[in-house]
């Protein structure tokens, strides 16, 4: 699992650990780990032109103490500084090792640029110096090394309203931060490298499943096992005008734990469900949780979903069936798998606005309507009413395809017949999703189909205990 904290969860444990080792030991040994970081993201030390920005606190001491390390390795440390107050013994520890100070017109010959601006004391946005330096970096396609976290992102809420670094590394220490995890800020940190500084911390609110906690959580078939023991999902989907959803639908839920499919809809769309998945069994029957939605369009049976709601098995809502949803009734076992665009529409407010701040309209949706939110994007951010996170990262733009979003109800609501609640059905669902998507993709185009075709595979490994890069 890996864990995301809070600002003020990483000062309390930062300030426990203080207490107990001598000074300027934690900064030691995050500055040790961004040194080694950094050589390896340059491949090369002695020779190296390395500037760093540097900032007025810790962060800016990071990255000079970082320097000193790769200056007495032959390297060429420039430190462009940022305010009158940079960390004193940081900035004197690297001019004893060779580092000098310098100016902005040193980025332009730089092999990568550090960025110590701020870190978990700042607030988003840059000033207009920093500014200019990292627009230096961009202008002249000089990487940029961020420590702790891309500078002018906030680091609470992933959001980045306004100016910020973009960063090909980031370079963390004790724990994750929420904006490593939750977009945009997210996508402004490239890969995100966490050096260990011993931080003794509390449960974390924002999580994100790793391949071994999917595997933990798969819901395995077992010796005495039968079809309906495994799970059967209720299908609710497609119709004359969107036959194909239900097809896809059926496709993605058949590559999860499920023992069986039940359709209702449509005769013409059985049909078609039918001839493509012969298992699949049409009509009423006993099944262990729904999966509502999928491309219903006009056809949407308000009252039937609502009735569904109310009863005890668990019901995924996806597309058309989200206009079904309403605050009264307890819906404890109720998963959500809204776009921006739908869950902007259930929260009545502007789509740009969920996607700029996807944690707190995750968070605000699942409270008022009592739900289990998954709101799909770049990183998956599913959200429990107790205001508990978990995001999804692995997934490839190539994922943003017509019909994927089907393929995930499907999946989701097969891992909800198999017994998961809506947490564990959603981040496990929104995983496979993404790594069945990777191997499709395969850094090229892929349709849904061709997900879903790759759900089993993608499966297979992690319950193997292979990694396939998600
Ligand atoms: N916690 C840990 O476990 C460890 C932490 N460590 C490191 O310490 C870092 C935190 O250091 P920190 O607390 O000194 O704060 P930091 O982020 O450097 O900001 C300093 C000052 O900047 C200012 N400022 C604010 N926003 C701004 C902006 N947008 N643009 C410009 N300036 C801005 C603001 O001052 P003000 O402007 O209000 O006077 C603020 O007080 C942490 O990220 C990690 O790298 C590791 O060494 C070891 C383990
Ligand atoms: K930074």
């Amino acid at each position: 699992m890996r864990h995301a904290h809070t600002v003020e969860q990483v000062r309390a444990a930062e300030a426990e650990l203080m207490a107990r080792l001598p000074e300027g030991t934690l900064m030691q040994r995050a500055a040790t780990g961004l040194a080694v970081a950094i050589s390896n993201f340059i491949g090369h030390v002695y020779g190296a032109r390395v500037v760093l920005l540097v900032g007025s606190g810790d962060n800016g001491g990071d990255a000079l103490y970082a320097g000193e390390k790769l200056a007495r390795r032959g390297a060429g440390v420039i430190a462009v500084l940022l305010s009158d107050k940079a960390h004193p013994a940081g900035l004197a520890a690297l001019l004893v090792a060779g580092g000098r100070v310098g100016s902005t017109e040193d980025i332009a010959t730089a092999d990568v640029v550090v960025d110590g601006i701020v870190g978990i004391g700042g607030r988003p946005g840059l000033k207009p110096q920093a500014l200019a330096a990292v627009q230096a970096a961009e202008e002249h396609g000089v990487p940029i090394v961020a420590v702790d976290m891309p500078s002018g992102v906030d680091v609470d809420t992933g959001e980045t309203p306004t100016e910020h670094v973009k960063a090909a590394l980031t370079v963390t220490f004790g724990t994750h931060k929420i904006c490593h995890l939750i977009d945009p800020a997210a996508a402004a940190c490239g890969p995100v490298h966490l050096v260990e500084i011993g931080l003794d911390l509390p449960p974390a609110g924002v999580q994100s499943l790793q391949t071994a906690d999917v595997r933990a959580l798969y819901p395995l078939p077992r010796g005495e096992s039968d079809k309906y023991s495994r799970g059967v999902l209720g299908l609710i989907a497609g119709s004359s005008q969107y036959p194909g959803a239900a097809v896809i639908a059926a496709t993605g839920a058949l590559a999860g734990p499920i023992g069986m499919l039940r359709y209702i809809g449509p005769d013409s769309v059985a049909e078609a469900v039918r001839a493509a998945h012969p298992e699949v069994v049409a009509g009423e029957g006993r099944v262990q949780a729904w999966a509502v939605g999928s491309g219903l369009g006009d056809e949407l049976d308000v009252a039937k979903v609502r009735e569904l709601l109310d009863a005890e098995e668990p019901v995924l809502l996806d597309a058309d069936g989200l206009k079904a949803l309403d605050e009264s009734g307890d819906h404890d076992e109720v998963l959500i798998t809204p776009h921006a665009g739908e869950l902007a529409r259930l929260l009545g407010v502007e789509r740009t606005v969920v996607e700029a701040e996807r944690l707190k309209h995750a968070r605000m949706a699942a409270e008022q309507f009592d739900v289990t939110v998954l709101l799909k994007g770049s990183t998956t951010v599913i959200a429990r009413p107790d205001g508990e996170v978990r995001v999804n990262t692995n997934a490839t733009a190539w994922l943003a395809t017509a019909g994927a979003g089907d393929v995930l109800a499907g999946l989701c609501g097969s891992l909800l017949a198999g017994g998961l609640n809506p947490l564990d059905a959603a981040s496990v669902g929104a995983y496979l999703h993404a790594a069945a998507a990777n191997l499709a993709s395969a850094g090229g185009p892929a349709t849904a189909i061709q997900v879903a075709g790759k759900v089993a595979e993608a499966t297979r490994l992690v319950l193997l205990e292979i990694d396939s890069g998600g």
